[in-house]
């Protein structure tokens, strides 16, 4: 072969090869979210105000049949005992505000509820995301998260082959965290809604567990001694994995720390929660630091282990899940890193009332 020869085979043989790489570009799909890809603006945002939060369970109180809007179920079942509801055949998208407010008393009283086959949901986009959190309480705007371009009210998680939003700690033997969102807001989150745009084939299942529970496996007296406390509650931590360039590297809001009672009473059910977690929870308010410590680590270890109060959740493309925030914690499972698929999931996160102590009239200190 001469030199000639050897150079048209070889120009040939790349051009096949860049019309093979043009197919290929035209066969693959755009992302369908790309719209929803985090996008980490540097606006700052001023601190949060207090607002008073009316809680939609309550309007479903005074409905003659609160359960109405599960009449199209076709499928309802109790994920566990203590938390979780699965649910098939509610098209979520066509609920009206007191179907709403009936599922708002339902997460309540059950935890969690998962809806199966809303794709018409998720594929409504921001802005019906926007309408349906704000029917539930003031939207949340995350201090430090990515969120779609225009839409800071929708926190993201995600991850894919090139980058990674989780709060994961790679210098940590478990990705499992126990959290309840945002817990240092004065009004941390209520009714939350989270679904997956994009999943791993298999693994990044989400745990939650109910901290109504939790609290009743306690000894009536050391919950005696738990509704006397109230703890710190501090953003200051996530600020700092942000600024040191994890998860985007931007923190639009100065963190904030607050005081919440360790047992707190639900508005509309009464019932009473556990109120620390792992991730948020840093002492506990007038006590010596080795005795915060020990029952801050003992409470943790509890929720750690038991396993027969938690329910996890597998998604399915259409799945949306929500929880209520006050009595339940959860955690997020990182098991899928290797397969370099994407994860890519929403939460709508409105804002409720500041926790309610279980004991009556206990002082909160400010910081
Ligand atoms: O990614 C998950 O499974 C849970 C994420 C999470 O904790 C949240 O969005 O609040
Ligand atoms: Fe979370």
């Amino acid at each position: 072969m001469s030199a000639v020869e050897t150079v048209t085979q070889v120009s040939q043989t790349l051009s096949a090869l860049n019309l093979r790489g043009g197919d290929q570009e035209q066969k693959t799909e755009p992302y369908p979210y790309a719209n929803l890809l985090p996008h980490f603006s540097p606006e700052q945002y001023p601190p949060l105000t207090p607002f008073k939060h009316e809680d939609p369970g309550f309007r479903a109180l005074k409905h003659a049949d609160p359960h109405a809007f599960l009449k199209n179920a076709t499928n309802v079942v109790e994920l566990t005992p203590n938390l979780g509801t699965e649910v098939h055949g509610v098209n979520l998208a066509a609920l009206d505000g007191e179907g709403r407010d009936q599922l708002a008393l339902e997460v309540a009283r059950r935890g969690l509820m998962v809806f199966r086959g809303q794709h018409e949901f998720i594929d409504r986009g921001p802005d019906s995301y926007l309408e349906w959190g704000r029917h539930f309480g003031r939207l949340h705007i995350h201090p430090t998260s990515g969120h779609p371009k225009d839409y800071p009210q929708v926190h993201l998680v995600y991850k894919d082959a090139k980058s990674s939003y989780n709060f994961e700690r790679e210098d940590s033997i478990t990705s499992t965290v126990w959290h309840s969102d945002v817990s240092y807001e004065l009004q941390p989150p209520g009714l939350t809604t989270f679904f997956l745009l994009s999943q791993p084939t298999t693994g990044g299942d989400t745990l939650f567990t109910s901290q109504i529970s939790t609290l009743k496996k306690l000894s009536p007296s050391f919950v005696a001694f738990l509704r006397t406390l109230s703890a710190v509650h501090s953003g200051v931590e996530q600020a700092q994995f942000s600024r040191s360039g994890k998860r985007g590297g931007i923190v639009r809001r100065e963190p904030v720390e607050h005081v919440h009672p360790l047992v707190r009473r639900h508005p509309v059910t009464g019932e009473e929660a556990l109120y620390v977690n792992r991730q948020f929870t840093t002492r506990i308010v007038g006590l010596k630091r080795e005795e915060s410590e020990t029952i801050l680590k003992f409470l943790y270890d509890h929720v750690d282990k038991s396993a027969d109060l938690q329910a996890r959740v597998k998604w399915q493309p259409g799945t949306v899940v929500l929880w209520d925030n006050r009595v339940t914690a959860h955690s997020a499972i990182v098991d899928y890193g290797k397969s370099n698929e994407r994860r890519h999931g929403a939460r709508i996160t409105p804002q409720a009332e500041r926790p309610i102590p279980a004991l009556e009239g206990l002082e909160l200190p400010s910081l």
